[in-house]
């Protein structure tokens, strides 16, 4: 049986023959190289977060103290990474985060296509984010047979709302995720300060420019006066949800509905009580709140007042072996974010593709000397606070 590892030796092989790879297999390297790579205003909408950024930074130095310890005398040689999600078998615990300006990741503007692309030659599955710059449908398509998720900026307008869950749902995804902290922006110094923000200048809007119900409401198409259909973008994104929307949020689809942002077990309990079918810990990269706590660090309450429902997590992942930490403190699958968008800005749905196999088969190797053969053994031997 192949092993995400193998790709350890595809690399050594292909440099035998004086071939090293295109794009960077570290996160250090691959984020100068990329960030390096992109148009500054891109650069810094992707790498930047909220205020000084100490959360985003904090995100990711927390894994640093988590530890995990290796067995021995186990045999290893057969692993098994797959995970079953909303009666869905996945050949791996790992997805592509929702990332709203990765249209903008490729030169050619179609960075979705090329994430949706990997995605389908991976089968690591892509949440799909409602800002896009190509249409959900056309996205869905190019997953191929890998198994998409759509990310919901839910709109003040609910027949909108309606609109864009029904088409998601039409064009094959098997889930809803509904992200929760980002009704309105956090504050950003780097876009601030290059006064920028890429949705304003049009990009990005093309699942609301291309809804029946967003166009209905314009007195002209987006293509004829792009300004007002901004302007009326502007006036609908971002409503401000309350537990007293979930039963309309859960009326508007059969497919599992997943609220990403929950960081606090209270809030963790509600969801499930109130029909979420998982839980999505993450604190959106700290791209909206600053002062917080680590993501990884709030996990394990999450994990714990989640109960039997599943719970996804993003935020700081930035190695193989950062996913397996966290699968160790309970995620039952684990969001890539800006990994993967600088794998596109590299090479496209290759880099990509790339950036993904290398994330995996560092945790697929890890796993191997570490002498934990599924992810059952990877909870069961856990990680300890430093
Ligand atoms: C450039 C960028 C755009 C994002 N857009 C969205 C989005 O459209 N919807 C969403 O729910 N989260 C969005 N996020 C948050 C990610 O889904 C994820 O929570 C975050 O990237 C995790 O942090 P990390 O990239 O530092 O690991 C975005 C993140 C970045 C970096
Ligand atoms: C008013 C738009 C909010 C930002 C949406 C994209 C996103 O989630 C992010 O940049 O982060």
């Amino acid at each position: 049986m192949p092993h995400y590892g193998d790709y350890q030796n595809a690399i050594y092989g292909a440099g035998l023959a004086g071939i090293v790879p295109k794009v960077p297999v570290d996160f250090a390297t691959l984020a100068a190289r990329a960030t390096a790579a992109m148009p500054a205003s891109v650069r810094d909408y992707v790498q930047g977060g909220c205020g000084d950024e100490r959360t985003q930074d904090r995100n990711a130095a927390a894994f640093d103290h988590w530890g995990m310890t290796p067995r021995m005398m186990v045999d290893c040689t057969a692993r098994d990474l797959s995970v079953e999600l909303f009666g869905l078998r996945l050949p791996s615990p790992v997805f592509m985060a929702p990332i709203g300006v990765t249209g903008l990741c490729t030169p050619d503007g179609h960075g979705d296509l090329a994430a949706a692309r990997a995605a389908a030659g991976t089968g690591v599955p892509l949440v799909a984010s409602t800002l896009s710059n190509d249409p959900l449908e056309t996205v869905a398509q190019a997953m191929g047979d890998t198994p998409g998720f759509f990310q919901l900026y839910t709109p003040k307008d609910r027949d909108l709302a309606a609109s864009l869950v029904a088409r998601a749902e039409a064009a094959g995804f098997k889930g809803i995720v509904v992200t929760l902290d980002t009704w309105v922006t956090g504050w950003r110094p780097r876009d601030l300060n290059t006064g920028n923000f890429p949705q304003l200048r049009g990009h990005v809007l093309t699942n609301y420019f291309s809804d029946p119900v967003f166009r209905a409401a314009l007195a002209r198409p987006p293509e004829d006066d792009p300004a007002a259909a901004i302007r009326q973008w502007m006036g609908t994104f971002g409503k401000v949800l309350t537990w007293d929307d979930m039963p309309w949020l859960r009326s508007l689809t059969k497919l599992p509905l997943i609220l990403k942002g929950i960081c606090h077990p209270d809030d963790a309990r509600r969801a499930v009580d109130a029909g979420a079918d998982a839980i999505y810990c993450s604190n959106h990269g700290g791209r909206q709140a600053n002062g917080g706590i680590a993501a990884i660090d709030m996990l394990p309450g999450v994990v714990a007042a989640a109960g039997a429902t599943p719970v996804l997590f993003d935020s700081g992942i930035r190695s193989g072996t950062d996913v397996v930490k966290a699968l160790a403190l309970g995620a039952t699958a684990v969001g890539i974010g800006r990994p993967y968008s600088y794998g596109l800005a590299l090479d496209g749905a290759a880099g990509c593709a790339h950036v993904l196999r290398c994330l995996l088969a560092e945790a697929d190797l890890l796993m191997a000397v570490n002498g934990y053969p599924t992810l059952a053994a990877v909870r069961e031997a856990g990680a300890v606070r430093m």
